[in-house]
């Protein structure tokens, strides 16, 4: 009995790449950099660390690569420590938004200087570099020079050079925040293609969270140095554990009230909906409803908006055009104050509303999360 316990521990130790125990950083600031961060990344797997600039992102990923010792807490990558070896003997590839490649060197000699610097043998090191520009999709570039290449291209470089010795453990700290916005969301599906192909584990910092999105196995929010939540994409976007997942990922509307058995009251107004799982009858609460789960219909239209549990007046306050979509701003005499925020995805449909002109909407019921929220 007590060895198979012991078999299913090792095998579950053996999924994991890297862990972190109760670490936290303190740099004497008022309140820690990192606070007791705990978490496991499976091996091959890519997990994103996301949250707001000075939420202690960079901090964590500097300890993981080994750079800067946690104030408590232990970081282990396979087991073992990240102090047990120097940092020129991890097995740990990394691209960050300023590490440059050198720019006397050309394309291939970037990539062949973490060979050389592992004392490779000679005669592989050229099908090595060759291989793994080629992964970036940079056949042909390696004579160049850093200068000759895009933005993109150098990123591409800086990915196969920390690749190249093929690390057990990828990490990148916003590689793509100084690409422009088409470039950075083909390099996003480059990267996931890549970690996919190689399988390495990977650990990403971003504040992007359609990056974290489109690209992760694995998400963990922070947030003044506390882990929010740690989930896959999909579970986060659904299912965010607390008011500050719920209004960093995705746009919603927000509604405060008092909670009730199954709802929140605004005044006299009772509005269904799912609970936290801390909450209790009469603690302030803050209700979210993501944009595109509230319907919107015009004044006169009843059919459309049947099977909304919730149904509202109101008129049209605002009309944002962001290209793929517009984003109705909606105000209702009903719930003062709230400012509905209502996506619409039609584009034949995309001068349907005025400011100023009547409308109805709604939504159902187990859309709308509730949330604990200390009162105003
Ligand atoms: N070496 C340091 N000495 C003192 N304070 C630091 C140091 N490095 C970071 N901090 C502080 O720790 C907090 C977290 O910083 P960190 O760079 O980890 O955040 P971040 O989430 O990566 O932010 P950004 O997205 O802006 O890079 C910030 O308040 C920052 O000022």
């Amino acid at each position: 009995m007590s060895s198979m316990h012991r078999q299913t521990k090792s095998d579950a130790d053996d999924r994991i790449a890297v862990s972190a125990r109760d670490v936290t950083m303190d740099f004497g600031a008022d309140l820690p950099a990192v606070d007791n961060a705990s978490f496991d990344v499976e091996k091959g797997t890519f997990l994103t660390i996301l949250g707001p600039s000075g939420s202690g992102k960079t901090t964590l990923l500097r300890m993981i690569a080994g750079f800067q010792p946690p104030t408590s807490g232990v970081i282990t990558i396979g087991g073992k420590p990240v102090d047990a070896a120097p940092p020129h003997r991890r097995s740990v590839g990394m691209v960050f938004q300023k590490l440059a490649l050198f720019p006397h060197m050309t394309a291939a000699e970037n990539v062949a200087f973490p060979l050389k610097m592992r004392r490779t043998d000679p005669s592989l090191i050229p099908d090595k570099v060759e291989q793994f520009l080629s992964l970036v999709k940079l056949d042909g570039y390696g004579e160049r020079s850093p200068h000759e290449l895009s933005g993109g291209q150098q990123q591409r470089v800086a990915i196969a050079r920390a690749l190249v010795f093929e690390p057990d453990l990828l990490l990148l700290d916003e590689p793509l925040a100084a690409l422009d916005r088409k470039l950075r969301e083909e390099m996003q599906l480059e990267f996931r293609r890549i970690q996919k192909e190689l399988g390495v584990t990977t650990i990403n910092v971003t504040h992007d969270q359609r990056e974290a999105l489109v690209v992760s196995d694995d998400i963990i929010v922070m947030n003044n140095g506390v882990i929010q939540q740690q989930s896959k994409p999909v579970g986060l976007y659904r299912s965010p554990n607390n008011l500050f997942v719920a209004s960093f990922i995705g746009i919603s509307t927000f509604i405060d009230g008092v909670a009730s058995a199954d709802g929140l009251k605004v005044g006299n107004q009772e509005l269904p909906g799912r609970h936290a799982p801390d909450i209790t009858a009469g603690a302030s609460v803050r209700g979210a409803i993501r944009a595109e789960q509230i319907r919107l219909v015009g004044s006169e239209s009843g059919a459309a908006l049947a099977d909304c549990e919730i149904q509202l007046a109101g008129s049209v306050e605002d009309v944002i055009f962001e290209g793929e979509r517009l984003i109705y701003v909606v105000v209702s005499t009903a719930l003062p104050g709230v400012k509905f925020q209502i996506f619409h995805h039609d584009p034949h449909e995309f001068d349907l509303f005025e400011p100023g002109v009547e409308v109805r909407f709604g939504w159902n019921a187990k859309d709308m999360k509730i949330f604990q929220h200390a009162a105003q």
